[in-house]
C-alpha cells in the first residue's frame, strides 16, 4: 500500500518540526517522521537543559560575589534542584506527548518510525511507504563524534545526553573537547562543585572562536577551580572500579574522574537514509543545499545536516526559507553571512561572522579594534564577573564590519547589535556617530569602534 501526502518530513528537531507544523498549519497533508522525540536533541538534551543547568550555575555564582558589593550570602549548591527542573519543567521526564499534540493539533500526520528516501518522492517508515506530491524535507540532525581513542568505545562515556540528564553531580569529571559543549558544561558542573578537568587537543579553547576568548574562558575556568589543558589530545582511556583514566598525548601523568564526558563535536549521520535511491552519495558529510535548501528537485534540507552550523536558530532560519519555498511564498534566499552564536559560559561568548583570522586567510584588508568591558562605565560598575571585551572585524577597503566577538557578562546580548551591522553592511562611518544609551554593556562599542586601527 502506497499512500498520497503532500510532503514528508523526516527528523522532527527544531528544524523538521518548524517546516512540518508550519506545512500543515498552510493546509498542506504532512507526515512528520520522528525516531525518537518529537522536538529533537534541543529541547531534550542539548540548548534547553543545558542552559537550565548553566541559570542555576550563574545564580551561585553570583551569590559568591555578593561580598564587597552586597553584603553576604550562604550558598548551599544543590544539583538536584537543577536536575529536578530538567526533568519537570524543561522535558516531562523526557516525554514529548505536547509537542507531538502540537504537531497533529495542526493537522499534521505523526510516524513514530525511523524514515528514509526510497526512490524519487518516496519516504518508507514504519513499514508504510509515502509518495510526496511536493516533496520532501530531510531533518535528520547530529549525533555526537566519539574519537578513536584507544579504550574509550568500551567505557560507560557520557555525551551530552546523559551529562544533561544526570540527577547528581559527579565528585570528579573530565572533559575531553573544550569546544562549546565542553565549556559550558564544564563550568556548570565546576559550580556545582565537581571537580572538572578540560582536556581540548587544540591550543585554545573554543579554537573556532577569537583567540582572546578561548584565553579568557580557560583564565576564567581556571579561577573557578576547573583544570584546563590545552595542546592536550586525549591518548588513551579506561575505566574500572576507581572510575575513568585518560591520559593525553606526550604526558605521562594519568588523569582520572568519576566521569569522563565526550565532547569532541558532532557529524551528520546520512548512511540509513536511503540517500542512494534519489542518486546522492550517503557517504556525504553533509547535505548539500542551494539558497532555497534545495538539495535536488523535490528533496529540501534543513538544520544540522546542511553543515552551514549546527545551532537551533540557523534550523529554524532554514525551516523558514524550506516552508515559503514549498508553498511558493517569495522572500529572500539563505545568506550565511552573519551567522551569529552564543556560547553561554560567564562570561559569555557571542560572535558572528569571520573572526580575524578567517578576514585576513580570506584576503581582505583587514583592521580591528578591541573595547575592554571592565574599561567601560558598566563594565566597571559591575565589578565582581565583568570580564569580557567587544572586538571588531573590517574590511577597511569597504569600511564595514564583517565579523564581531563580544564577550562578557551579556555577550550575547550585546552580539545582536554586532549581528545587525555585519548583516545590514552599516558604514563604520555611521556605527562611530550613533548614539548608545549610557551606562549599556553595547556602549562598548565605541571603545571598540575608537581602537579600530590596521
Ligand atoms: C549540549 C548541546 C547544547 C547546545 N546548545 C545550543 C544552544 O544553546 N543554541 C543553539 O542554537 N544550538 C545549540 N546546540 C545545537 C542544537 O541542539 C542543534 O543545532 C539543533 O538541535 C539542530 O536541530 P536539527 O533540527 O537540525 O536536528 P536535531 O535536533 O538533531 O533533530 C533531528 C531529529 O531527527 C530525528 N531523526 C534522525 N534521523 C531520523 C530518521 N531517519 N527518521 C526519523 N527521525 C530521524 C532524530 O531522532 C532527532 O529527533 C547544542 C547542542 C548540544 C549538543
Ligand atoms: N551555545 C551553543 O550554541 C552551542 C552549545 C553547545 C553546542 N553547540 C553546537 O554543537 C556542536 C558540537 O559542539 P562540541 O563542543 O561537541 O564540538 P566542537 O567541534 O565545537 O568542539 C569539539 C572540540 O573537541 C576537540 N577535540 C576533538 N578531538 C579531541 C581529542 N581526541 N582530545 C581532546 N580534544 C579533542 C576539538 O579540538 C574541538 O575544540 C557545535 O558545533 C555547536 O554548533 C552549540
Amino acid at each position: 500500500m502506497v499512500r498520497e501526502a503532500d510532503v514528508a518530513v523526516i527528523g522532527l528537531g527544531p528544524g523538521g518540526e518548524a517546516v512540518a507544523g508550519r506545512l500543515a498549519e498552510a493546509g498542506l497533508d504532512v507526515v512528520g517522521i520522528e525516531a525518537e522525540l518529537v522536538g529533537g536533541e534541543c529541547p531534550y538534551w542539548a540548548c534547553i537543559p543545558s542552559k537550565m543547568l548553566i541559570r542555576a550555575g550563574n545564580l551561585l555564582a553570583e551569590a559568591y560575589r555578593i561580598p564587597g558589593m552586597a553584603g553576604g550570602a550562604d550558598v548551599m549548591p544543590d544539583f538536584t534542584v537543577a536536575a529536578a527542573r530538567i526533568r519537570d519543567e524543561a522535558t516531562d521526564d523526557w516525554n514529548d506527548q505536547v509537542a507531538a499534540d502540537r504537531f497533529t493539533g495542526k493537522g499534521g500526520t505523526l510516524v513514530r518510525a525511523r524514515g528514509r528516501l526510497a526512490g524519487e518522492g518516496l519516504v518508507e517508515a514504519g513499514g508504510e511507504t509515502f509518495r510526496l506530491r511536493r516533496g520532501v524535507v530531510i531533518a535528520a540532525g547530529s549525533k555526537p563524534s566519539v574519537p578513536p581513542v584507544p579504550g574509550l568505545a568500551d567505557t560507560p562515556y557520557w555525551t551530552n545526553r546523559q551529562a544533561v540528564s544526570a540527577k547528581q553531580a559527579p565528585a570528579s569529571l573530565i572533559v575531553m573537547g573544550g569546544g562549546a559543549v565542553g565549556v559550558e558544561l564544564a563550568q556548570a558542573f565546576a559550580r556545582f562543585g565537581t571537580r572538572v578537568t578540560v582536556v581540548e587537543a587544540q591550543e585554545r579553547l573554543l579554537p573556532l572562536d577569537e583567540p582572546e576568548a578561548g584565553e579568557l574562558i580557560a583564565a576564567t575556568l581556571r579561577k573557578e577551580g576547573v583544570d584546563v589543558r590545552t595542546g592536550a589530545r586525549a591518548a588513551a582511556v579506561a575505566h574500572g572500579a576507581d572510575g575513568f583514566t585518560v591520559t593525553v598525548e606526550g604526558d605521562d601523568r594519568a588523569l582520572t574522574a568519576e566521569r569522563l564526558l565526550v565532547a569532541t563535536g558532532r557529524h551528520n549521520d546520512l548512511a540509513g537514509l536511503g540517500l542512494e535511491t534519489v542518486g546522492l552519495d550517503p557517504k556525504a558529510r553533509s547535505l548539500d543545499t542551494d539558497g532555497q535548501l534545495l538539495v535536488r528537485p523535490g528533496l529540501w534540507a534543513v538544520g544540522d545536516v546542511t553543515g552551514r552550523g549546527a545551532f537551533t536558530h540557523m534550523a529554524m532560519y532554514q525551516a523558514d526559507i524550506v516552508a515559503r519555498a514549498v508553498l511558493g511564498e517569495p522572500g529572500p534566499e539563505a545568506d550565511y553571512r552573519a551567522v551569529p552564536r552564543v556560547t553561554f559560559t560567564d562570561p559569555e561568548v557571542g560572535a558572528v561572522g569571520l573572526t580575524e583570522r578567517a578576514a585576513r586567510e580570506a584576503g581582505l584588508t583587514v583592521r580591528t579594534g578591541t573595547g575592554q568591558v571592565p574599561a567601560s562605565t558598566r563594565g566597571w560598575i559591575h565589578k565582581a564577573g565583568n570580564e569580557g571585551f567587544i572586538k571588531l572585524v573590517e574590511d577597511a577597503d569597504r569600511g564595514v564590519l564583517v565579523g564581531g566577538t563580544s564577550v562578557g557578562p551579556m555577550g550575547g546580548e550585546v552580539l545582536y547589535g554586532l549581528t545587525v551591522a555585519v548583516q545590514a553592511e552599516v558604514p563604520v562611518e555611521r556605527l562611530r556617530h550613533m548614539i548608545y544609551a549610557y551606562p549599556t554593556f553595547h556602549r562598548g562599542m565605541l571603545d571598540a569602534l575608537a581602537d579600530l586601527a590596521g
